[in-house]
């Protein structure tokens, strides 16, 4: 089966997405950062994003019935004091609108906006389609100036079929060596897709030609880097250079926010991303679906540390044993021995 024509659909989403999230970037000010009841950052932007991707499948898909599992919900937007903001984002949502000009629409009323938000209450699951959307990944890294992802996947009967990656800060050219802060000297903003089966590919968010991209072939774990999340909060940093140090990784830690991490390692910029989030956290297939096609139909490989696939069928969590491990096939079996000895060292050491 083709998913050519959500293909198109998700990547016009995610990039018109992008260009509402470069221009809250631009001017961000102190007020756009909410927190959510869980202490996580949110801000407009990933409000408007939201809205944005769940109003663009809707309109490209108008006679589907549209299941959509995605990470916000409108809320904190609902109570007394939020109709400022509410007004922001749609404000944002119809200028970017009008400024790509493809959907002729009266513009969108607050009440559109908070309904475009909660059509992302799906819960997902292993039958039908299911779209799943993390309208901004990295938060944290958005609001610092830094990396973040708009990341958009299809799930077919529990798997992902597709995915798309807008990366509006990553350097167009590797990232390798850390270079991750070209903002002024380079062009930045990459959109990666992929279909299954069908490869994956990087454009520029300014409209290049797309070029297929492979991850990297290094086989030697001393000529292997690594990502890993920027928030020590996210992943145990002690462990995973722990586990560097058992392979002989050489070079010191790329450390960056988001599924842009997916998107780096699909076209080589790095050998190995690890991720140990600390004891009770639950992943949520909204931060791993698009990066996980992405990287895999680049030839890579996605395992949780017992050396397990990902499991995207269940509904919003994804249930993995102590972490995720993305490589290529030859370094996978190295890092999950290395990944074994260290947890085995540090249990016998507490
Ligand atoms: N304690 C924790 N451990 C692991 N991941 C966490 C976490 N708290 C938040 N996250 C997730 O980490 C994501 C960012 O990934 P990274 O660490 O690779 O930058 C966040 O996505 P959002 O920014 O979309 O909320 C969030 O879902
Ligand atoms: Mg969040
Ligand atoms: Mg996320
Ligand atoms: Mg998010």
């Amino acid at each position: 089966m083709s998913y050519d024509r959500e293909l198109v659909a998700a990547k016009k989403a995610a990039s018109l997405a992008a260009r509402l999230c470069q221009k809250v970037q631009k001017d961000l000010l102190q007020s756009d950062v909410q927190s959510k009841s869980d202490k996580s950052p949110v801000t407009v932007a990933d409000y408007g994003s939201q809205a944005l991707v769940s109003f663009v499948l809707q309109k490209e898909f108008p006679s589907e019935k549209l299941s959509l599992v995605a990470e916000e919900d409108s809320g904190d937007l609902c109570t007394d004091g939020a109709q400022e903001t509410l007004e922001r984002i749609t404000k944002l949502v119809n200028d970017t609108l009008a400024s790509d000009g493809s959907y002729s629409v009266s513009p969108l009323s607050t009440e559109d906006i908070l309904q475009a938000i909660d059509r992302g209450k799906s819960e997902g699951g292993s039958q039908g389609h299911h779209w799943v959307l993390d309208p901004i990944d990295g938060t944290k890294g958005f609001v610092r100036g830094d990396q973040y992802a708009i990341a958009l996947a299809l799930l077919d009967q529990g798997k992902v079929v597709l995915g798309v990656l807008a990366c509006p800060n990553l350097p167009i050219t590797s990232i390798s060596g850390g270079n991750q802060h070209a903002f002024n000297s380079g062009e930045v903003g990459c959109l990666f897709f992929a279909e299954v089966g069908g490869g994956t590919y990087m454009q520029s968010l300014n409209g290049s030609s797309p070029l297929k991209v492979q991850v990297t072939a290094v086989e030697n774990p001393e000529e292997a880097s690594f990502f890993e999340s920027y928030e020590a909060a996210h992943s145990m940093h002690d462990l995973s250079s722990l586990i560097a140090k058992k392979l002989g990784v050489k070079a010191p830690p790329v450390r960056i926010d988001s599924q842009a991490k997916y998107g780096a390692l699909s076209r080589g910029d790095g050998a190995i991303y690890m991720r140990f989030p600390h004891k009770g956290y639950r992943e949520k297939i909204w931060d791993h679906a698009a990066g996980y096609i992405v990287v895999t139909e680049a030839g890579g490989v996605v395992r949780d540390a017992a050396g397990i696939p990902l499991d995207f069928s269940r509904g919003k969590y994804l249930d993995v044993d102590t972490g995720i491990i993305v490589t290529n096939q030859k370094l996978m079996p190295l890092v999950l021995k290395a990944v074994r000895e260290s947890l085995e060292e540090k249990a016998s050491s507490l």
